[in-house]
Parts: C-alpha cells; sequence; structure tokens
C-alpha cells in the first residue's frame, strides 16, 4: 500500500482533502481520524500536522506527503518536491514598523519574530546579516507592539492581518509557497505512485481548463484555431450545414472570455463552455 501524509488541519487541510477526493481517492470520515484506508486505490493515509509532514516523509515511513512549501523547507527534511499542487498559495515575508526596521540589512543585529525559523535563518544567512531569531507559535503580528522583537517575518496572504497591526512588508519576498507533494530526496517513483500523479495532475488541469465548442465557417478555421489550440490539436468535424465546422478544444479557464469573444468576433457562433470534470492526458 502506499502510504501519503496528509494535514490533519490549519490552512492546508481542506485544499488536500478536496483534492485527493477529486482524484477519486476516500478520504476520513470525521476530522479527528488520524489514519484512513482506501483498499480499493491500495493507498493509506496519515492525518498528521502540517508542518511534520517532510520529517515523516525524508524518514521514510511514509511514501509520500502533501504539505507547504515554506513548511517542507523550514523544516530542513530531505524531501523533494514532486508535484506543485496549486492551492494553499503565500509568500513569505519580513514586515515591521514603516521608518523603523524597514529593510534586510537593517536587520543587523536585531531582533525577529517568527513561527519559521529554518525560513528565515536560511534567508539572513544568504543576506550575510545577523539577526537574533525569536521562534513564536503564531499571532507574530503582535511581537513587535509587545516588545520581544524589532521586525517580524511571517506568511501573508492577502496583507490584512500585517494592516491591522500597522507593519509593512519590505525586502523582497523570501519565498512565494504553494502545497506541494513531496517524497523522500533521491528516492524514484514506481507505477503505484505514476498513478497517483496521473490522477492529480489530472484534477490540476481539470480545475484550470474548459472546454470550449464551436461552430465557424470553414475558411476561418486556421484563424480560429490559432486562438484555441488545445493542449494536443483541436478536434474537427463536420457540420451538417454546407461550408462549416464544429471545434472542440481544451482553453484555459482564466483566458476563457478573452477567446469566447475574439472567436465571437471572427465569426464563430454556438460557442459553449463546459467544466471538465477529470481527465488523463
Ligand atoms: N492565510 C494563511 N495563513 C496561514 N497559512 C497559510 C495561509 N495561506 C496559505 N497558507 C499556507 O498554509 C501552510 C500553513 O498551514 P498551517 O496549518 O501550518 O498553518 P495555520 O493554518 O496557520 O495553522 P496553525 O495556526 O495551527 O499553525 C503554509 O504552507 C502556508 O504558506
Ligand atoms: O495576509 P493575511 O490574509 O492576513 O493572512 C496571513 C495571516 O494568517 C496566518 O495567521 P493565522 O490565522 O494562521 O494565525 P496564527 O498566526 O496564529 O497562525 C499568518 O500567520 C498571518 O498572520
Ligand atoms: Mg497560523
Amino acid at each position: 500500500m502506499l502510504r501519503i501524509a496528509v494535514p490533519n488541519k490549519g490552512a492546508l487541510s481542506q485544499g488536500a482533502t478536496d483534492m485527493l477526493t477529486e482524484a477519486g481517492y476516500r478520504q476520513r470520515r470525521g476530522s479527528r481520524d488520524l489514519q484512513s484506508v482506501d483498499a480499493a486505490n491500495g493507498v493509506e493515509f496519515f492525518y498528521l500536522r502540517p508542518g511534520d509532514i517532510a520529517t515523516y516523509v525524508a524518514s521514510g515511513d511514509l511514501d509520500l506527503g502533501i504539505t507547504g512549501r515554506d513548511l517542507a523547507v523550514n523544516s530542513g527534511a530531505e524531501v523533494e518536491e514532486v508535484l506543485a499542487l496549486g492551492f494553499g498559495r503565500s509568500t513569505f515575508r519580513y514586515a515591521g514598523r514603516p521608518g523603523e526596521t524597514d529593510s534586510v540589512a537593517g536587520l543587523d543585529g536585531k531582533r525577529i519574530a517568527t513561527s519559521y525559523p529554518g525560513v528565515v535563518q536560511r534567508d539572513l544567512d544568504a543576506h550575510g546579516v545577523k539577526t537574533a531569531i525569536v521562534e513564536l507559535a503564531g499571532a507574530v503580528e503582535n511581537a513587535i507592539a509587545l516588545g520581544v522583537a524589532d521586525a517580524i517575518a511571517d506568511v501573508v496572504e492577502t496583507g490584512t492581518t500585517l494592516k491591522q497591526a500597522g507593519l509593512a512588508v519590505f525586502g523582497e519576498p523570501i519565498m512565494h509557497s504553494e502545497a506541494v507533494l513531496v517524497r523522500k530526496a533521491g528516492n524514484g517513483t514506481g507505477a503505484a505512485i505514476d498513478q497517483l500523479l496521473r490522477r492529480l495532475r489530472g484534477v490540476l488541469v481539470a480545475r484550470s481548463y474548459v472546454m470550449l465548442a464551436y461552430d465557424v465557417r470553414a475558411e476561418l478555421l486556421e484563424a480560429a484555431v490559432e486562438l484555441t489550440p488545445g493542449i494536443e490539436s483541436p478536434t474537427v468535424s463536420p457540420l451538417h450545414r454546407e461550408g462549416w465546422v464544429a471545434v472542440q478544444s481544451m482553453t484555459e479557464r482564466a483566458d476563457l472570455h478573452r477567446v469566447m469573444d475574439a472567436l465571437y468576433e471572427l465569426g464563430a457562433r454556438g460557442i459553449l463552455a463546459s467544466n471538465i470534470d477529470a481527465c488523463r492526458l
């Protein structure tokens, strides 16, 4: 059986469970279950704290894990990314009181509070700055006002928490993160892992593409296909109406309305977009 670690709670938990469910895997029934078996697919899931997952996977006890890229780096565990999963996106940034601590060089000799000391130390070393790290479990934005640190480094998603604390980001983003599938560094794959990867890639494609169908006069086909090249090649079928063809092509969701408008202006009609529920490419 393939053994896979999944976040048991927190910012990545629901996204991970949703993605595995869409990929056809049976997930745990209750939010307190620590393990579940999907016998039909030959997979056992272990629900662990997201920050611990890279450590379990690096030890070789579990084959794969879903965690945050920032959490994996922070752990220092020897894992490698197999697939980026497109949810749980965040940036990791320095922040301080505007006008007080507002540059990375200015951190020298100061105190920085964070829940991700591994990520921060790596970045401070790269900048050649010596800064005392104050490790806190959370609500790091309070650390400056409460006098335990001069600056912070934390996950920023919308920026609302920083704004409410009167803090501003400075320096370049330390890292961009999202949920990732990891395996022990140097481990190969096998048929079972390859099948899981195909399923997860199928979910990513189904989420980011739609199936676009339209009718167009045959002489406009080449111009239309330039707008909708698809992934491999569009399907073109004859229409009963003389001189017209029907086209089907996978189109990126993010681009959908621009492409539909351009097709309409070109002369295409009956332009329909539909969701893809699942796919294997
Ligand atoms: N708004 C957010 N807050 C926290 N983490 C986020 C957010 N958006 C995305 N993430 C990502 O989620 C992961 C952190 O999840 P985790 O469950 O450890 O944090 P949490 O939801 O703050 O839980 P806890 O407070 O119990 O630690 C990181 O990979 C982080 O980049
Ligand atoms: O940019 P924003 O959208 O405001 O999101 C980022 C905030 O969310 C997280 O905190 P969380 O709610 O997990 O609390 P914690 O600090 O106690 O972990 C993170 O640590 C930031 O504080
Ligand atoms: Mg948190």
